[in-house]
Parts: structure tokens; sequence; C-alpha cells
């Protein structure tokens, strides 16, 4: 991949900048931010590790919004995070103006870019950028799941005290306390997690699954996560750029799928060089089921509020 540009330069898009030019993901990181020479700064000071971590990706940074032009992928971080004691859903009316004003600088200036939506509430804001875009969902999607998912993975590694390499996890539905933890898709190298861990003790690590962004915003008080967050994206974005084919859950626009339609949330996914090529169908228990619906509820609650808010 040539160019991929992050609207937002705070926590989440400088820590996903240094990723990305770590890991070699592209030839070129812009990235954008309304804070006065804010961007410009993170761009210069990330490209002077350059030497240390050994990449020759060039970064530039700007508070004009042209700087992302021709992109072939943009991340959108731009955004309030929520303070302690808030929900996600709480930022909603402070953060779509914002989006809007996001998503018109991508259709000016990279109208042909895949676009990863991280700003919260990610779920409603995906669905926003699809609306206001009109794009296909193979090229508006959201991240969400790759992170819940890591966090349950930490949970396990934790409890079972094995490699968090041979931990698998799937995490589905709204990025809310609703979130619908996949315990029965969750192994250790194949083998089911309940042969290891009793069922309370896995009730506990799903339900601390759904508060694991609330714990980090709680501990570090000043911010919300970013480290696992930007890792979770750059995963995503090597997905894409390097044409993996890899199967991770994403914030998806679902038309029937799951017997949902016209709502944005997390899904299992086929990401490729095109985006997200393809929506994974699972068959879902009636616990699962009664949970995605209940998520889905959730989700559908903050989309109506847009309505209003355009008022
Ligand atoms: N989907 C997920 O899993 C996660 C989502 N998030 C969300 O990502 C967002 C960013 O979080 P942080 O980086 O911690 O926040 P932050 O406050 O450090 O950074 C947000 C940046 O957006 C910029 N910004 C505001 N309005 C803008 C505009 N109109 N155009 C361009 N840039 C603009 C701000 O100047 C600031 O630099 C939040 O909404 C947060 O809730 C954070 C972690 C995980
Ligand atoms: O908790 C938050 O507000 C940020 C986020 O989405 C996460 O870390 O999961």
């Amino acid at each position: 991949m040539n160019k991929i540009s992050i609207i937002g330069a705070g926590r989440v898009g400088e820590t996903t900048a240094q990723i990305l030019a770590e890991e070699e993901l592209c030839r070129e990181v812009a990235l954008y931010d309304v804070r006065e020479d804010a961007a410009a700064g993170i761009a210069l000071d990330i490209f002077q590790t350059a030497p240390f971590f050994e990449f020759d990706c060039r970064l530039r940074g700007s508070h004009d919004p042209a700087v992302i032009a021709g992109s072939d992928l943009v991340v959108v971080t731009a955004g309030f995070p929520r303070k302690p004691g808030m929900s996600r859903s709480d930022v909603l009316a402070a953060n779509v103006r914002i989006i809007d004003e996001v998503t018109d600088h991508i259709l000016a200036h990279a109208p042909d870019a895949i676009v990863l939506v991280v700003s919260n509430p990610v779920d409603t804001l995906t669905y926003r950028i699809a609306q206001r875009t009109g794009w296909p969902r193979q090229r508006v999607f959201g991240q969400a799941g790759v992170l819940d998912a890591s966090r349950m993975a930490a949970f396990i590694a934790e409890e079972t005290g094995f490699s968090a390499l041979d931990i698998t996890t799937l995490v589905l539905g709204g990025h809310g306390d609703t979130m619908v933890p996949m315990p029965r898709y969750c192994t250790i190298n194949g083998v089911p997690v309940s042969h290891f861990i009793a069922p309370d003790r896995l009730a506990a690590i799903i339900d601390r699954t759904r508060q694991g962004g609330a714990e980090i915003l709680a501990l570090r008080k000043n911010s919300s996560a970013y480290d696992a967050p930007a890792a979770a994206v750059a995963a995503m974005v090597d997905a894409i750029s390097n044409n993996r084919r890899r199967l991770m859950p994403c914030v998806a626009m679902l038309d029937g799928e799951y017997g949902e339609r016209d709502i944005a949330m997390g899904v299992p996914c086929v990401l490729d060089e095109q985006g997200l090529a393809q929506v994974v169908e699972l068959e879902l228990n009636d616990e699962e089921r009664a949970n995605f619906t209940q998520s889905a509820a959730s989700v559908r609650a903050d989309i109506g509020r847009l309505a209003e808010l355009d008022h």
C-alpha cells in the first residue's frame, strides 16, 4: 500500500502512526489534525525514530486536510474520548459533528480510499460515515472486536498461565457494555477454554471483557486506552495492506446477516486488499442470539439519536 492517512493525531492516532511506520505497512503515513502544527510535530518526531526502528516509510503531518490527498486507506481517530463515568454513547453528540467534517474531507481529498473508523461510539459513527459517503461496506468499516478479543485473550492468559500466543478469542456485537464475547469460539491452541476455566471464572472474564475499556479509563484517568487500540488498528491495516484474507471481527454494515439490516456492528469478516471482502455468518446458539439481538438494540438506540442530532 502506498499512502495511509490518519485523521486525528491524538493518542490513538499518534500511536497508530508509529506502529504503521515501524512495521512499514505503507510508503507514506499522513497525519491530519485540526490542532495547529500538532500533526506536523508528531510526524516529524516519529520520522526521527527511523534510524532506531530501521524503517524508511515517510511521515507528514498538517492541519491542512489536503495532506490526506490520494490516500489508499484513511484511519479515523478524530474525536473526544469519554471520561471516567461516561459511556461511549455519551460522546456521540460531540463526535458526530467532528465525524461529518472529517467525512467531507475524505470525500474531497481521498475519494478512492478505504475508511477504517475508530472514533467512538464506533458502531454508530461507522454507520454515519457509510451513510454520508454512500460508499459500499467493503470500503467503510470499523475497529472494535479485534481490540475486545485481545483483551479477552489477555484475561485468559492471566487466568490460565498459558502463552498469549496460543489463545484465540472472538468478540462480536456493538462496542459497548452489551458486546458479545463468544466463549464457544475461544480456544487454547484448539482446545476449548472451558477445558481449563471453570464456568464462574469464565463468566467473570466475559464481564471484565465487556468493561475492558472502562477498566483502562479508570486506571489511566486522563485518557482512555490507546496502546492496544492502536495495535488492533495496525493488525487490521496489516491484513488489508498485505492482502492476507484474515478473519477478523469488524464493525460492518449489515444487510440481513445475523437477522439485522441498516445497522453497523461487530461481526466476523474477511479482510483483503479491497477492504472488507466478506461478512461471515456463524450459527448462533440461543444465548448468543439473545445477546447479539440485545447488543443490536443498543446500537440502534444510538443510531436513532442521529436523526435528532441533525435537527
Ligand atoms: N474503537 C475503539 O476500539 C477505540 C476508540 N477510541 C476512540 O478514538 C477517539 C480518539 O481517542 P484518543 O486518541 O484517545 O483521543 P485524543 O483526544 O487523544 O485525540 C483526538 C484527536 O482528534 C482531534 N480532532 C478533534 N476534532 C477534529 C477534527 N474535526 N478534525 C481532525 N481532528 C480532530 C483532536 O485535536 C485530537 O488530537 C475517541 O473517540 C475514542 O473514544 C479509543 C480507543 C479504542
Ligand atoms: O473505552 C473507551 O472509551 C475507548 C475504547 O473504546 C476502548 O478502549 O475500548
